[in-house]
């Protein structure tokens, strides 16, 4: 999350990000579902805004219409629940410039929360501690305390125990983004957590050394037949990227889906997978990068 000082306020950058391994342990009796996944924040970003509002009123105004700006907004109820957690009334005025696609399983909704807990933060002035804001962080949403957290990191429990991992050298993915979108809860509720759970070991394993290759063949996500039973236009995402010549190190469904991502030998090989993917009318394609 990159954060900048601006005139009055705050203005953040909120990555989107990919699971590169996804395993479902157990459904738990809340209704939630214990996970294990390792996940990397990459170079696609929605911008929040954040200033100070003389009123106690929190106000969003974001450019895509599709989104609710009231409670229904997680920025909005990241807000609320900060301001709950610190005892305060003060307000704040956010602009919310969306990028990253929603209902794609790339966590954008989840990361501009997070963007929000630590915008607001600082302009209230409020020295959170680490802790407390992951807790806040965890209410808002599972997948909130990764951003506090990224840029990658294994996440256990529901999705809120964090564990950052380094990454010693850059992976470069083509993303696709089909029009089509999937709820995060119908996903998971159509799931029959496996008996026995795949290690997350292997794939931690290939962060290490200079060829992609591994971390192709260990890439993992136990939502994706899910996901592409719900809807089976998925299949044609899956297999264009599968099918490409060349062919790449490996692809998956990144969280709940929709989104598809390819993991390429380089950012060349990652531009020319998307010229060949723009083509096929699949949805939306941009190269993304993760680590340092
Ligand atoms: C699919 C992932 O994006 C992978 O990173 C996450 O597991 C989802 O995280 P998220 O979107 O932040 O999810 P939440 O907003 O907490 O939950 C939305 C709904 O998804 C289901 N859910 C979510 C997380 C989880 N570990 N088990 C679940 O069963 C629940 O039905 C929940 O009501
Ligand atoms: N700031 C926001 N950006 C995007 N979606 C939001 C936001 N706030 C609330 N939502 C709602 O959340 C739902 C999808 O959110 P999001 O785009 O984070 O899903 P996702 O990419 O599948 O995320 P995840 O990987 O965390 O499941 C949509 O129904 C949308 O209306």
């Amino acid at each position: 999350m990159i954060v900048r000082p601006i005139d009055g306020g705050v203005e953040v950058l909120a990555p989107a990000k990919l699971n590169l391994f996804l395993e479902v342990l157990s459904r738990r009796p809340d209704g939630y579902h214990e996970i294990e996944s390792l996940m990397v924040s990459v170079n696609l970003h929605d911008t929040l805004i954040v200033r100070e509002e003389a009123s106690e009123d929190i106000i969003l105004e974001c450019d895509d219409p599709e989104l609710p700006t009231g409670g229904d907004n997680l920025v909005v109820k990241a807000a609320e629940r900060l301001r709950a957690a610190a005892g305060i009334r003060r307000g704040a005025r956010m602009t919310l410039k969306k990028v990253i696609p929603a209902r794609a399983g790339l966590g954008g909704g989840s990361s501009d929360a997070s963007a929000a807990l630590v915008a607001l933060d600082r302009i209230w002035d409020l020295g959170t501690p680490p802790d407390r804001l992951d807790a806040v962080a965890g209410e808002v949403g599972s997948d909130v305390p990764f951003f506090l957290h990224a840029p990658s990191a294994v996440c256990r429990g529901r999705g809120e125990r964090v564990e950052a991992v380094t990454l010693g050298r850059p992976f470069h993915f083509v993303l696709v983004a089909p029009e089509v979108g999937l709820s995060t809860a119908e996903v998971y509720h159509a799931l029959r957590p496996p008996e026995t759970p795949r290690p997350i070991g292997p794939v931690l394993e290939a962060l290490d050394g200079e060829d992609p290759a591994p971390l192709g063949r260990s890439l993992f996500n136990r939502l994706q037949p899910v996901a592409e039973a719900m809807r089976p236009e998925l299949a044609r995402v899956r297999d264009a990227l599968a099918g490409l010549d060349p062919p790449l190190d490996g692809s998956l469904m990144s969280g709940s889906g929709s989104a598809y991502f390819g993991l390429c030998r380089d950012l060349d090989a990652a531009e020319r997978a998307a010229d060949n993917l723009k083509p096929l009318g699949l949805g939306w394609v941009r190269v993304v990068t993760c680590g340092p």
